[in-house]
This record gives C-alpha cells, sequence and structure tokens, in this order.
C-alpha cells in the first residue's frame, strides 16, 4: 500500500461521499508512517461535492448518475488516495469548544496586532461588529476605517503591495477589462451576470441529485485526511465542451485574457478565509448545506488539494519534513495548486451556475506567503493572479481569530501551522490588510461567536448576491 499522504485530516461531521467516498475507501488501511513523518497530522473527512443538479454546462459525460460517474474516475480516486493512509497516524485532538462561543475577542499582542474582526461589516453596516468586541481595539466593530489595518503596523498604509491597486484586477493585469459600472453593488452585479446567458438556468436538483450531506461520526482523535471535496463528476473534462473562463469576480463580465472576448461566470463564488483553525471548514460546510437545502446548485471545494495533482501538492507543501522548502517554492506550489483548481473545480462549478463555497483561496497566499513569509506581496499577488486568471470570488468571509488561541489549539501541526506565533501574526495581520483595502468584498467575524450565528451572518450577507429560485419552475432564475 502506499503511503499516506500528509497535510490531510478527517474533519469532524464533514459531508461524506456516498460509495466510493472516504469511509469506502479504507482510510484506516495502510502502512506504518515513516520515521521523518512521525509528525500528527489530520485527515479530512471528505464534505464531498453539492453538485449543479444536472450538470447544465458541463460535457456529454457528466450526463449519467452521479455514483456512475464517480464510479468510472471519482471512486478510482478517493480509492487510491484512501488506500495511502496508514493506521499508525495519531489523530489530532482539536481543542474543546468550551470557552470558545465568546464573541469578546482580546486585541492581539505585537505590533500591528489589531485584528480586524467586525470591521467590514461595521463598513456595510453588517452584523459582524454588533458585539463591538473584535480584536480591533477599542471601538471595533464600528466603521468602514475601523477594518482597516492598524496605524503603525509594520503591515499597515499603502495597502498590499503599496500600489493602491485594492485589489481589484488592474489595468496591468487585465488590459482589456471594461470598467465595472460604478455603484453596482453585489445585487446588480449579479442580476447582470445572471441575465447573461442561459447556462444560468438550472432545474431545480432533484432528490438524490447530489450527495446527501451526512454528518459523520467525529473521529476520536488522530490523524485527519483531506480527502478532495468532490466528486470527479465536478471536474472539468478536457476538450471543446469546457466552459469559458472568468476572468473577474464570479458573476461579472469579464474579458478573457487570452483572447480579448467577454465571457461570464453564471455562478457565485463565496470563499472562507482566516488563520489555521479559526473554523472555516465548519462555516464552509454549514452554508453548503443551507444553499443545498434551499434548492441551490453547490460544489463545496478548498485549496490546496481538491484536485488530484492539488492533492499531491499539499503533500508535499504540509509536510514538515520540509523545512527546508523555500519560500518562493512555498508560493509557486501553491500557486501550481490554484491553477489545477480552478481549471479542473471552481471555474466548471461556476459555469454551469453553482454556488462555489471554497475553504481558502488567493487571500491565504497573500497573507500566508506574502505577509508570512515576508514576500514581495504585490509580487506573490501577480503570480496568484496568474494562476488563477484574476478570478476573484464574490464574497469572502474572513474568520478571525488571535493564533494564540487558534493554532495553539491544534494539537497536530502541519508545516505551516508548525510556524511561529510571529508568522501566524504576520498572517492575521495581511489578511487585516487585504480587507482594508477592499473592504466592500470581505464579510469579517469574529471566529468564536456560536457556530450556528457565523453562519447566520454569511447566509444574510450572501442573499443579494444569489438570483432566486423559483420554488414553481425549479430553476435558479436570471
Ligand atoms: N464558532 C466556533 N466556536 C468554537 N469552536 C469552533 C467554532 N467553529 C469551529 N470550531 C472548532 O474549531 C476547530 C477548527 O475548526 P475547523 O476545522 O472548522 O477550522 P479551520 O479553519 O477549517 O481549520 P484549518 O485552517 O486548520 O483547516 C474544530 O475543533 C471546530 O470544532
Ligand atoms: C490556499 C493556501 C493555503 N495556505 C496554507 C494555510 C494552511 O496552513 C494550509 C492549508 O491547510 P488547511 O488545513 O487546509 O487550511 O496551507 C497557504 O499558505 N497558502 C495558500 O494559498
Amino acid at each position: 500500500m502506499e503511503p499516506h499522504r500528509v497535510g490531510h485530516r478527517h474533519r469532524p461531521g464533514g459531508v461524506r461521499h456516498g460509495p466510493g467516498g472516504l469511509a469506502a475507501a479504507g482510510v484506516a488501511g495502510g502502512r506504518p508512517v515513516a520515521a521523518h513523518r512521525q509528525h500528527r497530522l489530520r485527515r479530512r473527512p471528505h464534505r464531498g461535492a453539492l453538485r449543479a443538479a444536472g450538470g447544465a454546462a458541463g460535457s456529454g459525460r457528466r450526463a449519467g448518475p452521479d455514483v456512475a460517474r464517480r464510479g468510472r474516475r471519482g471512486a478510482g480516486l478517493a480509492g487510491g488516495r484512501a488506500g495511502r493512509c496508514r493506521p499508525g497516524r495519531r489523530r489530532r485532538p482539536r481543542a474543546a469548544d468550551g470557552g470558545a462561543r465568546r464573541a469578546a475577542l482580546p486585541a492581539p499582542a505585537g505590533p500591528g496586532g489589531a485584528g480586524l474582526a467586525g470591521a467590514t461589516a461595521g463598513a456595510r453596516g453588517g452584523v459582524a461588529g454588533q458585539r463591538g468586541a473584535g480584536p480591533l481595539g477599542p471601538g471595533g466593530g464600528g466603521g468602514a476605517d475601523q477594518g482597516r489595518a492598524p496605524a503603525g503596523s509594520q503591515l499597515a498604509a499603502g495597502g498590499l503591495g503599496g500600489d493602491g491597486r485594492a485589489g481589484r484586477a488592474g489595468p496591468r493585469r487585465h488590459p482589456g477589462r471594461p470598467p465595472q459600472p460604478a455603484g453596482l453593488g453585489p445585487q446588480g452585479r449579479q442580476a447582470a451576470a445572471a441575465g447573461l446567458g442561459p447556462a444560468a438556468r438550472l432545474r431545480r436538483p432533484a432528490a438524490g441529485d447530489h450527495r446527501a450531506l451526512r454528518g459523520g461520526p467525529r473521529p476520536a482523535a488522530g490523524l485527519r485526511r483531506r480527502p478532495p471535496l468532490r466528486a470527479a463528476a465536478d471536474r472539468a473534462e478536457p476538450g471543446p465542451a469546457r466552459a469559458p473562463r472568468p476572468l473577474a469576480p464570479a458573476g461579472e463580465q469579464a474579458p478573457h485574457g487570452d483572447q480579448g472576448l467577454l465571457v461570464s461566470a453564471p455562478g457565485v463564488f463565496v470563499v472562507f478565509e482566516g488563520g489555521d483553525g479559526v473554523g472555516k471548514t465548519t462555516q464552509v460546510r454549514l452554508l453548503a448545506e443551507r444553499l443545498t437545502a434551499s434548492g441551490r446548485p453547490v460544489v463545496l471545494t478548498r485549496e490546496p488539494g481538491d484536485t488530484a495533482v492539488g492533492a499531491r501538492i499539499r503533500d508535499l507543501l504540509l509536510d514538515p519534513a520540509h523545512p527546508e522548502m523555500a519560500p518562493r517554492t512555498e508560493a509557486l506550489l501553491y500557486a501550481a495548486d490554484k491553477a489545477q483548481h480552478l481549471a479542473e473545480v471552481v471555474r466548471p462549478g461556476l459555469a454551469r451556475g453553482a454556488v462555489v463555497v471554497c475553504d481558502r483561496y488567493v487571500d491565504s497566499m497573500l497573507a500566508y506567503q506574502g505577509a508570512g513569509r515576508v514576500l514581495a506581496v504585490d509580487e506573490v499577488e501577480e503570480v496568484a493572479r496568474w494562476a488563477t486568471e484574476g478570478l476573484r470570488p464574490s464574497l469572502t468571509v474572513l474568520l478571525d481569530l488571535d493564533p494564540d488561541r487558534a493554532v495553539a489549539a491544534i494539537a497536530g501541526k502541519d508545516r505551516l501551522e508548525a510556524e511561529s506565533v510571529e508568522f501566524h501574526r504576520r498572517v492575521r495581520e495581511g489578511f487585516a490588510r487585504l480587507v482594508a483595502r477592499d473592504p466592500d468584498r470581505y464579510l469579517v467575524l469574529p471566529a468564536r461567536q456560536r457556530r450556528e450565528e457565523i453562519a447566520e451572518q454569511v447566509w444574510r450577507r450572501l442573499q443579494p448576491l444569489l438570483a432566486p429560485v423559483s420554488v414553481a419552475s425549479g430553476t435558479v432564475e436570471p
């Protein structure tokens, strides 16, 4: 049996695949951990893909039943990965949630330690700041300015890259892109996008069309493996049937970088960001469940590692056996994962009108490789944008928590998690600066509110971005 991949973890209560999923694939099998890999690593259960029903924009190969399709391709993958798991891995216990439901967070220590929870919510008149208790310091959770990186922060002022591009695809990267209509809010953008073509019209998923969301039993302890989150059916097939590639935020019109053509992405791209262990996976799953229950096609995914290629990249990236990995190597590997992920999962999902819910994306690269590794963030961004062809999320939910609480609670750390607390503080500040330069794109929430409260705030914020689902016709309406 092949060795277990590192960097994967079981996620408690995760959405699992049906046949061919984690359990079926025999995750517990395998051989002993090699001496140099005796680190504790986590596994994640299949969270599964909540596919767009009918695979509206997919190739003909998507037309068959889900299980059958996975049987041809996906099951092989899942089985292959599972077969690599080893039995001897220790499971990673998480810190108990007790006390985690506090909304009030202390200001993080260190220069520029002021965090960001409550920031953009304040800017948007949203909910995150309601408790006024994020690590923003005095007055946190108030207006827009309070969402910005704190004055005096080593990372503050000037925004990432210091070029004032505010995170938007600027002319240098996307010379053909028309200016976005001023004042067009998310609702307007969504409406415009939804009206762009018939691909936005999807039938309501029939019962059994997508895999059931099964909250599997929480592993008592030990390694968690994070297998791919989707079925192979969600992956794009190469060839002419492939959907157009959007460059701009999902749901907006954008020029194709290569051909100068306007293409559209009818779906909605929602990303969860934040430090390690803040609760992203929990929220991604809750959102996916709710979207599915509302009759929407959903793709649940994550970076890195949610493609076959990406899973191998993830193994390499998170393996503590490689402390020698150079920051630029790390950045390029994350970028490679993104390129594959976009091509195989995200774009096809958006093209068929799904809500693509993604656990980490480009902002993680800017925060970890940029701020964390102290690489020039504008350069890292160039690489990330190139890898993703500039596709930006419709909404980014940033869960904010002091790494002293979040990372410290992780019992078996992978290579990134094992970084110093200073590293993780820089990461947190990096996220804060991303929010500061483009606050409208974010919903920032203190990560230790009640899970359901966070989920509700995300749900409310997302509503204007979602096209209505017609109960009568069972379609997502343009
Ligand atoms: N709102 C919450 N309050 C308290 N504990 C929470 C909350 N949300 C999640 N947790 C717990 O925090 C731990 C980490 O959660 P989760 O795996 O969802 O985080 P994550 O951000 O995806 O982690 P990672 O970055 O390591 O993948 C788990 O033990 C989870 O049960
Ligand atoms: C996408 C992305 C991720 N990372 C880091 C962040 C985490 O430490 C790991 C991923 O682990 P998780 O348990 O799945 O959250 O990778 C990064 O440094 N750069 C990135 O682009």
